[in-house]
């Protein structure tokens, strides 16, 4: 019997997912395309096993976070490299054949991590590779690799099916009509041909497109019966838990699990300020003619206005079911603003309801909230869009922008100006896709996550956190825009910025522990800690709850000393062999290690947390803070990485001789990479390596 075969994917942001979906289309499997943790829902084992008729798996996964598998790909990637398999010969797929697609990004130290870590793990449960695993790069553009993959991939399955019938069940081919004349010319086609002057109307082949056409009836999706989608986001901070076992933090890692992104947390924002940024002064807006304006009105006011950093506070449950510790991220539900669903239904002609996949009848508003329409659009929403253009000299300048000559153009336009897809429909007027086609081509908008910024003990049921406010120029004509997640809750706190309310709307959160990203269960380590920007964030959590466990184990200890004791009896002095002055050194039997602060910023006016910073200093709770400004004198741009490097002989001495955990939080274009290699001029590559391994050097990165 020839081996059945299967399409599965790991995918945090949706390009995986949509890969895999549209390859499953296109070879028309009877198997059901699933995320990889679904795996055991379908017969892969069986197939696969010892007893099995034989299947073929193939396998597109991302990287996310710092080298981790996205959500929905862990358990199945937990199964395969278990160590049963390498050390008992368990073959648990001795008849597998497969291939493994990764995507991932250069920009980070672990290209392709969890792809390399499928494919290596299959091997060795007994898999044999059909081809060797391939590695697109987001960092230069995905299409290349993954067109060449999904051609080999059809291929091989066209050549294995030769032998026994020549019909290739996997060409999706198409053919257009030829372009009609059409004198008006929209402003999407006048930009392609500014971007690009060689640019002539001709219909585009397919095979310049490639073979990621998605069509409706490949839309498993289209019911919006979605799983969650795993956490990502241009602004997220990958992190994840690890129990800290540090007695001192009010958290439990159980009942943490409580709320989710399924099931948030409605909470009040009860604080809002800006940590940078002159907004306030320059809109000179009072309490009363705010409370008049509208979220939309407010965002079109605070638009352009600079780069600013808001921090927020909000609250926790009272019953204590939403616990976190330094380290951890919120995680903010978000969805599109009423403005752009409106526009969205009023230029496609939407009706007010529609009938999914299952039969259901939906509110089109309330399904369209939820896509994440507002993200710069990818080539593969071009490809399946391009035909709903009802002008064929539209459709082809969608296709030619879609299509491999077009890549250039796509990047100077499309991917520069961050063009979504409501831009796309006033640029390209007679673009009217189908609900269906787009509840297909587009993912649920994913939660964002921010890193908190204060420790537990600061207050038992508030959580603060920070966030750049995203305020761009976007594509030509239509002006600045902000960040669907941070303009709206800037928007949203405007009237207690200004003074005028006590209490501003509420945010559905929930939280995200970090496995790794976690004050050592001991203070008596150094902690060395690097975040430029809002990559500072988590370490204003970190050395506040470090002061006030510290506080917190001075009050308990005093109590104590006092005769007092929690469990009732009376202590006499004696009993404890300390007078009341060693009250600080008997509750912290062990000494606090020094913190050293490495923060980042453009100039002074950029400098967040720097009273808290200058606070923290001057009552030692950091021991060193070393700022970088990379603006501030005109031709000298000094980073992180040269405070470091001028203080290398205090960091051989804290991280080799005593024992410090290494942090490294921020933005991950270059500086992860740039922090790693000067770490590695300062202690050694193998060092670092080594250490990065014993996660007492730990990355919490997030793509700018
Ligand atoms: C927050 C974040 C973290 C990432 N971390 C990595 C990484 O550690 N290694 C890597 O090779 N790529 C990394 N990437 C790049 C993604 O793997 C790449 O963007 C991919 O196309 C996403 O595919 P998906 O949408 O299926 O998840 C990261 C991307 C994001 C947004």
């Amino acid at each position: 019997m020839a081996p059945t075969i299967y399409v599965m994917y790991g995918s945090a942001t949706g390009n995986s997912q949509h890969i895999g979906t549209s390859l499953h289309a296109s070879l028309q499997l009877s198997t059901p395309c699933v995320e990889l943790n679904k795996w055991k829902d379908t017969k892969l084992a069986s197939d696969a096993g010892e007893d099995g008729d034989g299947a073929k798996l193939f396998v597109v996964c991302s990287t996310t976070g710092n080298g981790d598998s996205p959500e929905n790909a862990g358990r199945f990637i937990r199964f395969v490299k278990r160590k049963k398999n390498h050390e008992e010969g368990v073959k648990p797929f001795s008849k597998l054949q497969y291939a493994v697609l990764a995507l991932g990004d250069t920009n980070y130290s672990e290209f392709c991590a969890a792809g390399r870590l499928i494919d290596k793990s299959l091997a060795n449960c007994g898999g044999s590779r059909l081809m060797p695993i391939a590695k697109a790069d987001e960092a230069v553009g995905l299409e290349e690799v993954v067109e060449a993959w999904i051609k080999e991939v059809t291929t091989s399955l066209a050549c294995s099916e030769a032998s026994c019938d020549n019909d290739s069940p996997i060409s999706p081919e198409k053919t257009l009509s030829p372009p009609a004349h059409d004198p008006a010319v929209c402003d999407g086609i006048r930009i392609v041909k500014a971007v690009n002057p060689n640019y002539t109307d001709r219909v585009v082949p397919e095979d310049e497109i490639g073979t990621l056409v998605m069509t409706s009836s490949s839309n498993s999706l289209s019911s919006l019966n979605l799983p969650p989608p795993p956490p990502s986001d241009l602004a997220l901070l990958s992190t994840s838990l690890k129990s800290a076992n540090d007695s001192w933090t009010h958290t439990s890692s159980d009942s943490a699990t409580n709320y989710t992104a399924n099931k948030p947390f409605s909470s009040k924002i009860t604080k809002a300020r800006y940590l940078s940024g002159q907004v306030l002064e320059k809109l000179s807006l009072d309490a009363a003619s705010v409370s008049k304006l509208t979220l939309e009105q407010k965002m079109e006011k605070l638009k352009g206005h600079g780069r600013r950093v808001l921090e927020l506070e909000v609250t926790l449950p009272d019953d204590f079911s939403l616990e976190y510790s330094p380290g951890d991220s919120i995680g903010i539900i978000v969805s599109q603003s009423d403005a752009s669903v409106s526009e969205l239904i009023q230029r496609c002609g939407y009706g007010d309801e529609y009938t999914g996949n299952d039969g259901v009848k939906r509110s089109t508003r309330s399904s369209l909230a939820k896509l994440d329409v507002t993200r710069a659009l990818k080539k593969r929403h071009l490809v399946g869009i391009a035909d709903s253009a009802t002008n064929t000299e539209e459709r082809n300048c969608l296709r030619f922008l879609a299509g491999k000559k077009g890549s250039a153009t796509f990047e100077s336009f499309i991917a520069k100006h961050s063009v979504n897809l409501l831009d796309l429909l006033r640029l390209f007027p007679s673009v009217k896709p189908s609900l269906t086609l787009l509840l297909s081509l587009f993912t649920t908008v994913p939660p964002r996550y921010y890193s908190v910024t204060s420790s537990p003990l600061y207050h038992p049921h508030r959580v603060k956190f920070a966030f750049t406010v995203v305020d761009y120029e976007a594509v030509e004509g239509s002006g600045r825009r902000l960040g669907l997640a941070t303009g709206m809750m800037e928007a949203s706190v405007l009237g207690m910025l200004v003074g005028g309310e006590a209490a501003a709307a509420t945010l559905e959160i929930f939280p995200k522990h970090s496995k790794e990203f976690r004050l050592p269960a001991s203070s008596r380590f150094p902690l060395v800690l690097i975040g430029p920007g809002t990559g500072v964030a988590p370490f204003m959590g970190f050395v506040e709850h470090r002061k006030l466990a510290r506080q917190e184990r001075v009050k308990t200890t005093a109590d104590s000393c006092a005769g007092m004791w929690r469990g009732g009896f009376e202590l006499e002095s004696g009993d404890i062999g300390v007078g009341s002055d060693d009250t600080t050194d008997f509750c912290s039997s062990e000494k606090a290690g020094p913190i050293h602060l490495f923060f980042g910023c453009r100039n002074e006016d950029d400098w967040i947390y720097r009273a808290e910073m200058e606070e923290m200093k001057a009552q030692g709770e950091l021991t060193g803070l070393h700022v970088a400004f990379s603006r501030k004198e005109e031709g000298k741009k000094v980073y992180v990485q040269h405070r470091m490097k001028e203080n290398s002989d205090q960091l051989v001495d804290l991280i080799l001789k005593q024992d410090a955990y290494v942090f490294i939080c921020g933005d991950g274009t270059s500086m992860g990479k740039d922090v790693m290699a000067c770490l590695g001029d300062i202690i050694g590559e193998e060092k670092v390596e080594l250490l990065k391994e014993k996660k007492k050097i730990v990355l919490d990165i997030w793509a700018g």
